[in-house]
């Protein structure tokens, strides 16, 4: 996605499953020489990295009650996503800068990770023209 989109991926972990450069390399297929993937060790590498670069930490969570659609997307945002298992942290979640959340039907929990990145990557490229042109 992030190749295809043209948005850098930071992965911060320790993540549930293997980041070594085979198991990565299998799951990125083609596109992992076109994608700007940075792995950080924990959230303090991440953390640091991205004061260096600022703009502000939009976190995707369950638990807002602001629409990603009413949210003004900036070029500088970083948007954060939680682990599959449990999202973030609540120390991570109070520290975002922003939290915004995905509507959903009464009853249901959560979207899965992927199609949640999709939704949130794709709504912030598109109110900061950052999305891809079609082939003509
Ligand atoms: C499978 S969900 C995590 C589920 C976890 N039990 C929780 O309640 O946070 C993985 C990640 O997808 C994102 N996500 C899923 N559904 C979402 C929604 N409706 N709105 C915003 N983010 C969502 C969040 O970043 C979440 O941490």
């Amino acid at each position: 996605m992030g190749a295809c989109l043209g948005v850098a991926v930071d992965l911060i972990g320790p993540t549930g499953f293997r980041t070594d450069d085979r198991a990565l390399r299998r799951a990125g297929l083609d596109y992992l020489d076109r994608a700007a993937l940075t792995l950080h060790a924990g959230w303090e590498d991440f953390d640091a990295a991205r004061q260096s670069i600022g703009g502000r930490l939009v976190l995707f969570t369950t638990r807002a009650t602001q629409s990603f659609l009413d949210l003004t997307f900036e070029e500088s945002d970083t948007l954060l996503f939680g682990r599959e298992s449990a999202g973030v942290p609540d120390d991570i979640h109070a520290g975002a800068d922003i939290r915004t959340t995905i509507p959903m039907v009464e009853g249901t929990r959560s979207l899965n990770l992927a199609v949640s990145v999709a939704m949130g990557v794709t709504e912030a490229l598109r109110q900061t023209g950052g999305l891809p042109h079609p082939a003509s």
